[in-house]
């Protein structure tokens, strides 16, 4: 929350070249397009809040390539984003959840490549709980030749110079970081603007809230299966029994943890051998942000940004949150990982 000193309102529009402006050598692309994905997403959040009345609920009838049967709010969030980076020409490619392959932008010479989940927490839309849109910024490589190639956009999200998530809630949040930490801005629909409401946000170092969906129990690691048991054993002096917290769409579990702290985890198991969630444009940017705020975001063994990416829509299982939280699961994954399953 920002101090009473603070308490003048600051715009999204203002942070951002007040920000552009502690780089003397910036050319502003990346404040713009910063601008671009906030009014896309003023545009979605008053599609969101209406969505009831409109025809804009259920499925479209398509699947996309990770099968998932494709929601009319996916689509509307995926044109909204992507025509917003085309119009102003920064952008060259955007490699988006909805789409197979890389979508061409206007602008071949663009400099800038965007991974988006335009509608995160798909299974949450028609029943009016929180979702969100994740986006990912990277430079596209100098090359001799102009040619826009899928492996331009395969670089590890260390490299990542942008990244953030719009939750759609109670509110409408907008949190981005550039790596100078992490800010929130809150919509006030009535004059359509973003406005700061934390400054680079630090999240606690621990909590005592675990979030993993529990119906693949049977297929966990034995480690993981121990952590969670130690989360549930009474202990006042640690905080435990920690308390289970799961909504179902990864920007609001995640915004959660940033905010109170604890971890969330979707891992591996039989039904997704590679976990479900997606590294380029789920993982990475969260893993950014919660970085970014002194959290941790790890595979089990490696941290996410340093995942050698192989596949845009490639998978990965996710142990993410406040720093103890984390070093605790990887503590219980390292203990058991020779000892047989059950
Ligand atoms: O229903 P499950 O298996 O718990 O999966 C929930 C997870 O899947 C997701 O909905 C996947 O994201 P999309 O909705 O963008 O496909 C995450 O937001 C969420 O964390
Ligand atoms: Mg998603
Ligand atoms: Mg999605």
């Amino acid at each position: 929350m920002l101090s009473k000193k603070e308490s003048r309102l600051e715009t999204l529009e203002e942070y951002i070249i007040q920000n552009q402006n502690r780089f003397p050598g910036a050319t502003g692309e990346l404040s713009q397009l910063l601008r671009d994905i906030g009014l896309a997403a003023k545009i979605i959040s008053r599609e969101v809040n209406k969505a009831g009345i409109t025809n804009i609920l259920g499925f479209d009838g398509s699947t996309n390539i990770h099968g998932e049967a494709v929601k009319k709010l996916d689509l509307f969030a995926d044109q909204q984003l992507i025509s917003a980076l085309d119009r102003s020409l920064i952008t060259c490619m955007v490699i988006s959840e909805e789409n197979d392959g890389i979508v061409r932008m206007s602008s071949k010479n663009g400099k800038y490549i965007v991974y988006l989940d335009p509608l995160d927490g798909s299974s949450n839309i028609d029943v009016n709980v929180s979702i969100g849109s994740i986006f990912s910024v990277y430079m596209r490589e100098p090359r001799y030749d102009s040619a826009l190639r899928e492996s331009d956009a395969l670089q590890p999200g260390v490299r990542q110079v942008a990244a953030g998530y719009v939750l759609y809630g109670s509110s409408t949040i907008l949190a981005y970081t550039t790596g100078l930490g992490v800010s929130l801005f809150t919509l006030d629909p009535s004059i359509g603007e973003f406005i700061l409401s934390d400054r680079m946000i630090k999240m606690p170092d621990y909590g005592n809230i675990y979030s993993i969906n529990e119906g693949s129990y049977n297929s966990w690691d034995l480690g993981l299966k121990q952590y969670i048991k130690y989360c549930q054993e009474e202990d006042q002096e640690s905080g435990r029994p920690y308390s289970a917290r799961y909504i179902g769409s990864m920007v609001a579990d995640i915004h959660r943890t940033l905010i109170k702290g604890g971890i969330f985890i979707y891992p591996h198991s039989n039904r997704y051998p590679n976990g479900k969630l997606r590294l380029m444009y789920e993982c990475n940017p969260l893993s950014f942000i919660i970085e970014q705020a002194g959290g941790m975001a790890t595979d089990g063994e490696k941290r996410i940004m340093e995942l050698e990416p192989t596949k845009i829509h490639q998978q990965t299982p996710i142990y993410i949150g406040s720093k103890k939280n984390v070093e605790d699961v990887m503590k219980f994954l390292k203990e058991y990982k020779s000892v047989p399953q059950e």
